[in-house]
């Protein structure tokens, strides 16, 4: 696996879900960029909810359904939790050329969401693989303090 950065201002992204997981990887990157998103799901946590007015969001009040890929996106976020669902959207998207991350399927996965610390013109990113998360996390906090502390 190799890291880049990606511009992804205006850029059209796709998340399927909007539960807990959607939110964390949404709020990371609407943290460095402004991209123009959309999210399929039937239900949507308040957090996202309240960024609806606010930002480039367009939710799709509905169950995940081919049909409803009416644009091409950038990239899309898979983040039900249903697995096969999942499994299926995102054997669907990447046919149609869309690099997808699945929540809760590595090998299917194009790319993986790091950690990332960002301060002034300093981006780092942590990743474990994907064997680790929560170490990534862990990890993130401790660079984070120590860059804080060359200030
Ligand atoms: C870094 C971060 C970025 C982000 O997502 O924003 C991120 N996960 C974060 C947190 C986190 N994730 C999980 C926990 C619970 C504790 C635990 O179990 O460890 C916590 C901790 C928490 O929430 O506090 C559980 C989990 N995660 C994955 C699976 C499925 C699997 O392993 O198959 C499961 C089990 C699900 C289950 O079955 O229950 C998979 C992935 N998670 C990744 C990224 C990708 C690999 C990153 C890498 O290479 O290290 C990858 C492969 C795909 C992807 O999502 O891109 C973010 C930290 C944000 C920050 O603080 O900066
Ligand atoms: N990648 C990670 O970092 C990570 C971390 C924790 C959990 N997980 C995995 O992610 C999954 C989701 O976790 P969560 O906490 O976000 O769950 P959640 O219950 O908060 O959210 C699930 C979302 O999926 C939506 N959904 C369900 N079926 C759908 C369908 N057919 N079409 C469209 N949307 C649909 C729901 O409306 C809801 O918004 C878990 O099952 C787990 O396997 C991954």
């Amino acid at each position: 696996m190799f890291p880049l950065l990606f511009k992804l201002s205006d850029k059209k992204l796709l998340f399927i879900g909007g539960g807990n997981v959607a939110k964390r990887k949404l709020l990371s990157i609407l943290n460095q960029s402004s991209p123009e998103v959309t999210i399929i799901s039937k239900e949507l946590h308040p957090d996202i909810k309240k960024l609806l007015s606010s930002n480039k969001i367009t939710w799709i009040n509905s169950n995940f359904k081919e049909e409803l890929l009416k644009e091409k996106y950038y990239f899309a976020f898979i983040c039900t939790d249903d697995k096969e669902l999942n499994r299926k959207a995102a054997l669907i998207l990447k046919k149609l050329g869309t690099p997808v991350n699945i929540c809760d399927n590595k090998e299917l996965s194009d790319f993986f969401m790091p950690a990332v610390i960002s301060q002034d013109d300093i981006t780092i990113s942590v990743s474990t693989k994907g064997k680790s998360p929560a170490f990534a996390k862990q990890l993130k906090e401790v660079i984070s303090k120590t860059l804080k502390g060359l200030k």
